[in-house]
């Protein structure tokens, strides 16, 4: 990470932003949680927790179990808000988003189209199957977020957000055009001008890996598991969209890590798990990526402020600082009673949180 494509003029040495909040972030369970909890609940005040565990979060009763699970592995003297998520099946009732709501909280409900990803075999077949449940939401004002690719297996991995849009997002959108819906970990440009330019309640998260790299980071000197994530990695050009989109002071774009561990073992092997681990170090890289598009100034906005005011929460009140201090990632973290790699393990980074 220690080449600048562009350096401008002057970098500040330091930054202090209001503390930013993970909108979407995979906390896992049990002693694998325990061990990535305290990098999110280091820099971040709040997160969107996704609930593809296995079993999946389908449940209020289940949210909120979990949520007594994380709050329990919170390190003592620290704030963590875990924001949760029901993972929608086909089999999902129209009074569990009811009860959902009236939980206070849950606050969001997650497509996993099924097949898609890590965990997604009990998502939804066929958004139709869910078009009373989607009704409620829109009524009741509970956001919807999508994983926003077809797994339709003729269509090419690289174009499946593209395709998404317009097989499912659009007509989505059109049956139900007040609900409000987060496209999650968006990777092309075809999304990011999606979301800029659709009427209505919508939004995206940006992760930081997708505003550093492009696709010939996974085939770097060989192939590198640890850069292989959903939806993968795309074009330079794609790169450069979402980094627009991000630095553009749109409120429709905040940040989202993705931040997903999966132990070392299962993701270098011959079929190897989707997910890139961040959470170490997320703040530190969105730094990196807005300081190389030379949009430092606009970091806070879409750390901070556009997540809060798309999901109608308030602001967090303290702050955070980061320091222009270059460190060397560690090669191996523990995860439970295996270990993660992080990315950029063993490189250094230019920024660090104090
Ligand atoms: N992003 C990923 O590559 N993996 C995520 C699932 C997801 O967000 O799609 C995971 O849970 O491992
Ligand atoms: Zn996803
Ligand atoms: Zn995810």
């Amino acid at each position: 990470m220690s080449t600048l494509d562009h350096t401008p003029a002057a970098v500040p040495s330091s930054i202090t932003i209001t503390r930013p909040d993970d909108w979407h972030l995979h906390l896992r369970d049990g002693a694998v949680m325990a061990s990535v909890l305290p990098h999110s609940a280091r820099q971040f005040g709040r997160a969107i927790v996704m609930p593809n565990l296995k079993p999946p979060v389908t449940t209020t009763a289940d949210a909120s179990a979990y949520r007594e699970r994380i709050l329990a592995a919170v390190p003592q003297g620290v704030n963590f808000d875990p924001l949760m998520v029901l993972y929608l099946t086909n089999n999902t009732s129209p009074d569990e988003i009811r009860r959902a709501q009236d939980s206070g909280i849950v606050q969001a409900v997650k497509l996993y189209p099924a097949g898609a990803t890590t965990n997604s075999d009990l998502g939804v077949t066929d958004l139709k199957n869910c078009y009373k449940v989607l009704e409620v939401m829109q009524e009741v004002g509970m956001p919807f977020l999508v994983h926003g690719e077809v797994t339709d297996p003729e269509i090419d991995i690289f174009d499946r957000e593209a395709v998404f849009i317009e097989r499912v997002m659009r007509p989505l959108r059109s049956a139900f055009p007040a609900l409000s819906v987060v496209f999650e970990h968006i990777t092309t440009k075809d999304a990011a001008q999606y979301v800029a330019e659709a009427e209505g309640p919508i939004a995206a998260t940006i992760t930081a890996h997708h505003l550093l790299y492009n696709r010939n980071e996974i085939f770097k000197g060989g192939i590198r598991p640890h850069y292989y994530c959903l939806p993968i990695l795309k074009r330079e050009e794609h790169r450069l969209a979402l980094m627009t989109a991000a630095a553009s002071g749109d409120e429709r774009f905040f940040l989202g890590t993705d931040s997903a561990p999966h132990a070392q073992g299962a993701k270098e092997m011959a079929c190897g798990c989707a997910g890139c681990y961040t959470a170490l170090h997320a703040m530190e890289m969105y730094a990196e990526a807005f300081e190389r598009a030379g949009a430092l100034d606009k970091l806070e906005a879409f750390a901070s402020f556009h997540g809060p005011a798309f999901y109608g929460v308030p602001r967090n009140t303290d702050s955070i600082t980061l320091k222009r201090e270059s460190w060397t990632l560690p090669a191996s973290l523990p995860l439970g009673d295996s270990h993660v790699i992080p990315l950029n393990a063993g490189e250094q980074i230019n920024w660090k949180m104090v």
